[in-house]
């Protein structure tokens, strides 16, 4: 049996102001930063390290994974960094407040845009000064691999290759591995883990820093998870990510 854990990040400065954030690189909230050291600390008391580490290249999911492992006193574990893992792109949403998009276009339309699995949001047009194809971060991109837009489905195509191509074989050899990312792209790995319906994976959020433990079988197929944090808190904040579409929440 092998044991990952995956952890969305601390609040952002735009989850806090309820803004469609995507590939944008938002810093984490002073909340934020609190709720990775406690998540650091919950898996500190249950007994939890790691060997390696896999997170995204934005800075709010980098500093929750560094919280916790300094909790751990485990800051010197190898972290791999790898695009594949990013938020899925919002495209044009992206720096538009949720609450307001709703009003605009109705809470039905927004639900769409936020967790239908097939529709993407409207893209970015060339030009537009968020399509940062220039960042270095991004240099290893092939053409076309930038993208403009994404729905769960494009989020699913780009991040299971390298679930199954780099990390699975390093879960496979023993390592315990901790994977700090996002809603949406965490999101789509469990879609994939759980082949969760394409109309079920509508109903599920992801609540910020709260670590989950997927337990897997030698196929790596998993055999149950849980979160490690209260369950009615948690509950309760699936709920707010929930609502966070809404025109009136
Ligand atoms: O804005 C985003 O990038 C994501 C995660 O914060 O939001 P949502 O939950 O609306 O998909």
């Amino acid at each position: 049996m092998y044991k990952i854990v995956l952890m969305r990040h601390g609040e952002s400065t735009w989850n806090k102001e309820n803004r469609f954030t995507g590939w944008t690189d938002v810093d984490l909230t002073e909340q934020g930063v609190a709720e990775a050291v406690a998540a650091g600390q919950l898996l500190k008391k249950e007994g939890y390290s790691f060997d390696i580490a896999y997170t995204s290249v934005l800075k709010r999911a980098n500093k929750t994974l560094n919280g916790v492992l300094e909790q751990l006193d485990q800051l010197w574990i190898p972290v791999v960094h790898h695009w594949r893992l990013n938020e899925r792109h919002y495209g044009s949403l992206q720096g538009l407040n949720k609450a307001e998009t709703a009003a605009k276009f109705g809470d039905d339309q927004v639900l769409v845009w936020r967790r239908s699995y097939d529709i993407p949001p409207p893209a970015l047009e060339e030009g537009d000064e968020r399509l940062t194809l220039n960042d270095p971060r991004y240099a290893d991109m092939k053409p076309g691999e930038f993208p403009r837009t994404e729905c769960l489905k494009d989020t699913v195509a780009r991040f299971v290759p390298y679930w199954l191509e780099t990390i699975a074989p390093v879960v496979k050899s023993g390592k315990r591995v901790i994977i700090a990312a996002h809603g949406n792209s965490l999101r789509a790995l469990i879609k994939y883990l759980d082949n969760v319906a394409d109309d079920e994976i509508v109903g599920l959020n992801i609540p910020t820093a709260q670590p989950l433990v997927y337990e897997l079988d030698a196929d790596l197929k998993p055999i149950k998870h849980y979160y490690l944090g209260d369950a009615d808190a948690i509950a309760a904040a699936m709920a707010a990510v929930a609502n966070q579409g809404k025109a009136k929440a």
